[in-house]
């Protein structure tokens, strides 16, 4: 199979789909391998390692998509993208669909086969192409949260963990999963006062058996989470119902009441965001200020660690690269419910439920697409 690798495009978005070592394993599979120049130059990824590893570099990003058999991303494809896929040909990338109509349709109407990461499965229950960028997210999303919680960005002026004789920042997550649980351990290393709010009691009982009376578990109601919220120096936003639009839990009169200078990190905003008063922000102008809070929304946080994230991403994906370049994608999702549940459209059919109930779009669950390609 002919695998592609176009840069990344958008902004300050430095990761790339494939790093060189991965495509020495696919090379080694029998695989051609076409990487756009410079796809990771940012990140000292350089052509020359791309050729050593057995890749041919092409010229442009229209050069990749009009060759390759399955397109390996990061992001989810821009406009430009979607117009240059066509029927049959596998896109394997981040989509985050339900908040995107235009995406979507141009997914469609291409006749592509995509599969997105974030709703890959596996046997425990967790989204293992997604864990390692939500531990990247959850453990930035501190950093982020504190850098704005300075004067100079807004924010109430509060270092998180405070000093001797005055007291530490308090800091609420909303979902304890894979981003709130590295939310949770950085800013309890930090030294501030944390609770995680979840809708899980099992969740729950996992965190304060692993962090103890450090951390204060919260079963999150509109009561629990309206106190915590208003009581807060730093949200992180951290909730997922995989595949679908994010919940919005915390709403717009509740920022309003909220302390002048507080800040909001919502980690969701991939998936359309948990606040009320949340729209996606970019790595050039991270945050902006809604009734006296400081937001900060930015829809792919691990791009701006883009070293620790492009490698952290490859040992994930890499085994299901190799799976749809060794088998083709119809037996790779016959023989794999994990990768099926990743289809979320196929060949003009969306075969995700959660994207299609968000859109209002019809549905085709995944087996029948397969089935019937
Ligand atoms: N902005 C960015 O750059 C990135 C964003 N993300 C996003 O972060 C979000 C969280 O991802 P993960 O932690 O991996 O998901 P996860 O599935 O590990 O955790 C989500 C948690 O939210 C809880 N939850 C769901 N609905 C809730 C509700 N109504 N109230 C309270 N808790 C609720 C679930 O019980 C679960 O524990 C996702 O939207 C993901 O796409 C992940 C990586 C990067
Ligand atoms: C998960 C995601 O949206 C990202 O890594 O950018
Ligand atoms: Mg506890």
């Amino acid at each position: 199979m002919l695998i592609g690798v176009p840069k990344e495009i958008k902004t300050h978005e430095y990761r790339v789909g494939l790093t060189p070592e991965s495509v020495r394993e696919l090379v080694e599979n029998g695989h051609q391998v076409l990487v756009q120049t410079n796809a990771g130059l940012e990140i000292g990824m350089f052509d020359d390692h791309y050729v050593a590893a057995g890749a041919e570099i092409a010229g442009s990003a229209e050069a990749v998509f009009a060759r390759a058999d399955m397109i390996v991303k990061v992001k989810e494809p821009q406009p430009v993208e979607c117009a240059m896929l066509r029927e049959d040909q596998i896109l394997f990338t981040y989509l985050h669909l339900a908040p995107d109509p235009q995406q979507t349709h141009g997914l469609v109407e291409s006749g592509c086969v995509a599969i997105a990461y974030e709703t890959v499965t596996d046997d425990r229950g967790g989204l293992p192409l997604l864990a390692p960028m939500s531990e990247v997210a959850g453990r930035m999303s501190v950093q982020a949260g504190a850098h704005a919680l300075e004067m100079e960005q807004g924010g109430r002026g509060m270092l998180l963990g405070g000093v001797p004789g005055v007291p530490a920042a308090k800091v609420v997550i909303i979902g304890g999963g894979v981003v709130g649980t590295n939310a949770a351990r950085m800013a309890m290393g930090l030294e501030a006062q944390v609770a995680v709010l979840d809708r899980s009691a099992r969740r729950l009982q996992e965190l304060d058996f692993q962090f103890g009376s450090k951390l204060s578990t919260v079963f999150s109601t509109r009561e629990s989470l309206e106190r915590h919220v208003l009581d807060a120096d730093l949200v992180i936003g951290a909730v997922l119902v995989p595949g679908a639009a994010a919940p919005k839990l915390v709403t717009r009169q509740m920022v309003a009441q909220m302390k002048r200078g507080s800040v909001l990190v919502d980690v969701a905003i991939d998936q359309g965001g948990c606040f009320e008063t949340s729209k996606p922000t970019t790595h050039d102008a991270p945050t902006y200020v809604v009734d006296g809070t400081v937001h900060y929304c930015v829809a792919n946080m691990p791009g701006a660690v883009a070293r620790t994230s492009t490698q952290a991403l490859n040992n994930v994906t890499l085994p299901f690269a190799l799976a749809l370049a060794n088998k083709g994608w119809r037996q790779a999702l016959a023989d794999d419910r994990h990768l099926l549940a990743g289809l979320n459209v196929c060949r003009g059919k969306l075969t995700y439920r959660a994207v299609a109930e968000a859109l209002g779009e019809p549905f085709v669950p995944a087996a029948e697409a397969l089935s019937a390609a």
